[in-house]
């Protein structure tokens, strides 16, 4: 209960309040200093579980749904938002039944998985059909923006660092990959950070 609550608050004062008003801090537009990877001072970006939030927070973290739309996917809309001061991404799944499996899916494997070069999942709503996940954010755009340009990649990568980011994203350096199986399509997306590769699903 402690990881779960010290996951999501920033330190602006909130964690002293009752447990049921935790559930409706609006950390979302919170500045506190905190963040994500607290427990080891954010240096390995480990934490505790992914937290189970309510339909409220999801909507006070996208302002209502009305914050900047990052992307768009076949299944979902991400929204951008900022969680204890850190940016994360908030997928929103559509609904419907099958898609409601494919977020079931999604959400199942990232459950499983930790990894450095895997995008975090930090949170998750599944209150609704619109199920919901929230990410750590990937700022510079996906794999296929950066090897053939568009979006938000400037240019294309170089050579040396499509190899780099092959060998970071293999399943010899991603054991996880396969345990998850086909609940990671991991060649579709993938988020980067400096020169790290990280896998968005
Ligand atoms: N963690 C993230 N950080 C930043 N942007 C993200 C993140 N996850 C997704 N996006 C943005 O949102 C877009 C849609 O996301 P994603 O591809 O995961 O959606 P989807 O609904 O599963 O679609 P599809 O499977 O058709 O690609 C991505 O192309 C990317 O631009």
């Amino acid at each position: 209960m402690w990881q779960r609550y010290r996951f999501l608050c920033c330190g602006c004062g909130a964690n002293t309040a009752a447990a049921g008003d935790r559930e409706l801090h609006d950390y979302a537009g919170c500045g506190g200093e905190g963040g994500f990877g607290e427990e080891d001072g954010g240096k390995t970006g480990a934490v505790g579980a992914a937290m189970r939030l309510p339909w409220s927070q999801v909507e006070a973290m996208t302002g209502g749904f009305t914050s900047a739309v990052v992307g768009e996917g076949g299944f979902s809309t991400v929204y951008l938002a900022r969680i204890s001061g850190a940016l994360a991404a908030v997928k929103v799944h559509r609904s419907s039944e099958r898609l409601h499996r494919v977020f079931r899916q999604e959400l199942d494997a990232l459950l499983r998985v930790r990894h450095p070069h895997i995008v975090r999942l930090l949170a998750f709503c599944e209150q609704q059909e619109e199920g919901v996940l929230v990410l750590e954010f990937a700022a510079n755009g996906n794999l296929h923006e950066r090897l053939h340009g568009g979006g938000k990649a400037a240019g294309t990568m170089p050579w040396a660092r499509r190899v780099s980011v092959a060998l970071q994203s293999s399943p010899g350096v991603l054991p996880s990959v396969h345990i998850v199986g086909d609940g990671l399509r991991f060649q579709l997306e993938f988020g980067f950070q400096e020169i790290c590769a990280k896998l968005a699903k």
